[in-house]
């Protein structure tokens, strides 16, 4: 088979170098950032050969009532690492977890994702019944070089969540090497993604972790300027950390989303029956005053859609910002809301997205949601560089089949929310230094 390299993989960032684990502790000190940049960690071709790796991915994927697979973007961004190991002769061992089980659950068995996997490889992945044992011993040692096995659900046992040390030992036991490429789960410290890194050495980043540190460590601390952030989504609670952390980087702040009304309230309007989190209007005021303080632009939407029930078929017009009647929600942003945000966008370099502009799971109020989409992949295509920092925005992002257009789209939610609000993921501190 014909050997990938790194670069082949043409995974990396267009204006950051990689980043190792140690510089991930200092990144993560603003001041720090510029001094840091060396190259990442990687997998050694001369390591591999005949050797057992154990691949930690995130396979959590949705599955239909026929357990057929409905979205595979994180079968397929686990795919150039699990390449690269096959293409130098590894043994490879794949672990993840599916779903939040409680205890072993057929239905959150792995199985449906084998011949996806397969396909994807172009190898027939074998599959374990068990994640450790002396049955998948045995597997392990009857894997070809260049073989696959994938285990079963790793949450199938209450010592992964656990962080186990007995558990995270048995898992260790199988390889000589461990690779971590699950950045959707880098947020848990669990044993398959930190206890195991204990007992099981070298511990590597995967190509998929590294292009994700690579873009939402390396481009939001070192962007091209100006540099927007647009954050939407349900509510503020949620994205506190995100937009205190967001404002000492950015120079323009786009909100959109059901937090807006509790912005809106902050300042007087009257918002009729929104999403407003009534403990949290101060906090939307200082946001606002710590945004002047800053320098940075941040701009609310002037009009917004509103619909006289949260429902798909709701009746719904369009209404400024500030003269929202009562029985009335908010549940999308504006056509002039979406001019004036392209207008700013027009004039970025770096633009990271988290939070869906609207409900733009109904139809009736994806327009905002869709139009913000369609912006930041033009701009994509002038050479700006846009991340879409996992979750719904990824979601509505890929509705709108526009996610091959995006500079970056994230395979993690959580995770690339606990980094963008500048805390550290165990998964990836767990790695060794470079
Ligand atoms: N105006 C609104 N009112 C109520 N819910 C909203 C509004 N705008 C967006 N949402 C909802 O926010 C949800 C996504 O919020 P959140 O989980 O915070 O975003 P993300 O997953 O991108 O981080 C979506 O289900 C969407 O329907
Ligand atoms: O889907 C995931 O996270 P996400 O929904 O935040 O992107 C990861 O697989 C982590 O799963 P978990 O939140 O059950 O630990």
């Amino acid at each position: 088979m014909e050997k990938l390299t790194r670069a082949s993989l043409g995974t990396f960032s267009p204006h950051c170098s990689s980043f190792s684990v140690s510089d991930l502790r200092f990144i993560l000190k603003p001041c720090t950032v510029m001094a840091t940049k060396r190259s990442v960690s990687t997998l050694k071709e001369a390591d591999l050969k005949g050797k057992r790796v154990f691949v930690r991915v995130d396979l959590n994927v949705p599955l239909d009532e026929n357990f057929n697979i409905t979205d595979d973007t994180r079968v397929r961004a686990a795919v150039p690492t699990i390449k690269y190991l096959i293409g130098y002769g590894a043994k490879v061992i794949l672990s993840s977890h599916l779903g939040r089980p409680k205890g072993v659950t057929p239905k959150y068995s792995l199985k449906p994702l084998v011949p996806r996997l397969s396909e994807l490889l172009g190898v027939e992945v074998k599959i374990a019944n068990d994640c450790i044992g002396e049955e998948v011993e045995k597997l392990v040692a009857q894997l070809p070089e260049g073989g696959v096995l994938l285990l079963e659900n790793v949450r199938f046992y209450k010592e992964e969540e656990k962080n186990d040390p007995e558990f995270a030992k048995k898992l260790a036991s199988l390889a000589d090497l461990y690779v971590n490429d699950a950045f959707g789960t880098a947020h848990r410290a669990h044993a398959s993604t930190e206890g195991v890194t204990k007992y099981l050495k070298p511990a590597v980043a995967g190509f998929l972790m590294q292009k994700e540190l690579d873009y939402l460590i390396g481009a939001v601390a070192n962007p091209k300027i100006p540099f927007a952030a647009i954050v939407g989504g349900s509510k503020v609670s949620t994205k506190i950390g995100v937009l205190e952390s967001l404002l000492e980087k950015v120079n323009v702040l786009l909100l959109g989303g059901g937090m807006i009304f509790t912005f809106y309230k902050a300042q007087g309007h009257s918002v009729g029956s929104s999403l407003v989190e009534e403990d949290l209007l101060n906090t939307a005021s200082q946001l606002i005053e710590k945004a002047k303080a800053k320098g940075v632009t941040l701009l609310l939407p002037i009009d917004v859609v509103i619909a006289d029930k949260f429902a798909a078929d709701a009746n719904s017009k369009v209404v400024p910002a500030s003269g929202i009647p009562d029985g009335w929600m908010g549940l999308d942003i504006g056509p002039d809301s979406v001019k004036t945000f392209s207008e700013a966008l027009d004039k970025t370099q770096t633009i990271i997205w988290n939070g869906p502009m609207g409900v733009f799971e109904f139809d009736k109020f994806a327009a905002g949601t869709d139009a913000i989409a369609k912006k930041l992949a033009e701009l994509s295509g002038k050479g700006v560089t846009t991340i879409i920092g996992g979750g719904d925005s990824v979601a509505a992002v890929e509705k709108a089949g526009l996610a091959d257009k995006m500079s970056h789209i994230s395979t993690g939610g959580g995770a690339s929310l606990e980094l963008l609000e500048g805390k550290s993921l165990p998964g990836v501190l767990a790695l060794d230094d470079a």
